[in-house]
C-alpha cells in the first residue's frame, strides 16, 4: 500500500471534515490518502484519525511535502497566519485549493512559491452527505487541468460549477452560507406549528417532508419555482393569505439583504487580510 498522503487538510474544523467525509464516501479515495493538519488541537486531530481511520500526520512539513492536493480550510483570519507557518512546505508541483471565505487567490499566491496553482473553492456543508453546491474558479498560476481536477474533486461531493472571482463573495453569501438560511426557515416553520398547537414531532416531520417535497419538486418537475409557487396558492385561499403575510414583512427584501450582507462580509475579509499583507 502506498501511504503517501493525496490529499492534506490544513486546518482540521467543521469544513474540512464535510469535504473529507464526502471524499471517502463517495469517491475511491481511501482513508490513508487523507491527512489532517491543525494549529494546537490535537484531541480533534485524534477524533478525525479515528472517525474515519485516517493515517495521523506525524511529521506535518513532511506530510504537506508529499501531498497532491493541499487544502486550506482554516478561518479567514487564521490564513496569512497558517500560509506563513506552512507556506514553505509547499512546492509548485501542488495545487493548493483554498475553501476560504473571502480571500483572493492573489492573496494566497503572494505568500507562496510562485508559481503554484491555487483554487479557490466556496463548497458548503452538505459536503457532508455529498450534497454540496460548490462554485470554484482558478488562480493565474493554475492551469485548465488543475481547475478540472479541483471540479472532480468537489463534483464528488455535489454539485461543481466554475465562475469568475469577481462572482465568488456573491457565491459565498448565496450558497456557502445558504444552509444556514434553510435551517433557520426551518426553525421557524417547527416554532410557528408549535406555538400554533402542534407538538415538537409532529412539527418537525412536517416541516421536513415539506422541505424535501418542495425540493424534490423543483428538480424533478424542472418547472419555475413562482410556477410551482402558483400551483399552490389559490385565489382567496390560504396560501395567498400566508404569501401575503411574507410580502408585508418584505420578506424578499430580507433574504436579498441576508445575500448581500453575507457577500460584503467576505469582500470585508479579504480586504482586511490583503491590507494585513502590505
Ligand atoms: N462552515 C461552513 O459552512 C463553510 C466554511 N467555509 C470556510 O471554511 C473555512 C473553515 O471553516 P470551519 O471549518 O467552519 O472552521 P473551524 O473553526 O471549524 O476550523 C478551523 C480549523 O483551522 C485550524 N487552524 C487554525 N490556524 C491554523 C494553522 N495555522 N495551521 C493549521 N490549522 C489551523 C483550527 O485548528 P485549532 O483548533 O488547532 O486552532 C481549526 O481546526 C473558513 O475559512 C470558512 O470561511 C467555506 C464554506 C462553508
Ligand atoms: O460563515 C462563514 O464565514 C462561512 C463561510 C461560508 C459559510 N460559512
Amino acid at each position: 500500500m502506498n501511504d503517501k498522503p493525496q490529499t492534506c487538510f490544513i486546518g482540521a474544523g467543521a469544513m474540512a471534515e464535510a469535504i473529507l467525509c464526502g471524499l471517502l464516501e463517495n469517491t475511491d479515495t481511501r482513508p490513508h490518502q487523507i491527512r489532517v493538519i491543525n494549529r494546537t488541537n490535537t484531541d480533534r486531530l485524534r477524533e478525525l484519525e479515528q472517525r474515519y481511520q485516517l493515517l495521523a500526520a506525524n511529521d506535518k512539513e513532511e506530510t504537506i511535502r508529499q501531498a497532491k492536493q493541499v487544502i486550506l480550510a482554516v478561518k479567514p483570519k487564521d490564513m496569512a497566519d497558517a500560509i506563513q507557518q506552512w507556506g514553505s512546505c509547499i512546492h509548485s508541483g501542488q495545487t493548493v485549493i483554498s475553501v476560504v471565505a473571502g480571500i483572493p487567490t492573489s492573496f494566497i499566491e503572494s505568500l507562496l512559491p510562485q508559481p503554484t496553482a491555487v483554487i479557490r473553492a466556496m463548497p458548503n456543508t452538505s459536503s457532508m452527505i455529498g450534497r454540496s453546491a460548490t462554485a470554484l474558479c482558478k488562480g493565474q498560476y493554475a492551469q485548465q487541468k488543475d481547475l478540472e481536477a479541483a471540479v472532480r474533486i468537489f463534483s464528488a461531493i455535489g454539485s461543481a460549477i466554475v465562475v469568475e472571482e469577481d462572482q465568488m463573495d456573491t457565491v459565498t453569501g448565496l450558497s456557502g452560507s445558504g444552509p444556514a438560511y434553510i435551517y433557520y426557515l426551518v426553525e421557524a416553520l417547527e416554532q410557528a406549528g408549535i406555538e400554533a398547537g402542534l407538538s415538537r414531532t409532529v412539527a418537525r416531520e412536517l416541516t421536513l417532508q415539506t422541505l424535501l417535497g418542495a425540493a424534490h419538486m423543483l428538480v424533478e418537475t424542472g418547472e419555475e419555482p413562482a410556477e410551482l409557487r402558483r400551483k399552490v396558492t389559490s385565489p382567496g385561499g390560504t396560501t395567498m393569505a400566508g404569501l401575503q403575510t411574507l410580502a408585508e414583512h418584505r420578506f424578499e427584501e430580507a433574504v436579498a439583504e441576508a445575500v448581500h450582507s453575507a457577500k460584503k462580509r467576505a469582500q470585508e475579509l479579504g480586504r482586511s487580510m490583503t491590507a494585513l499583507s502590505r
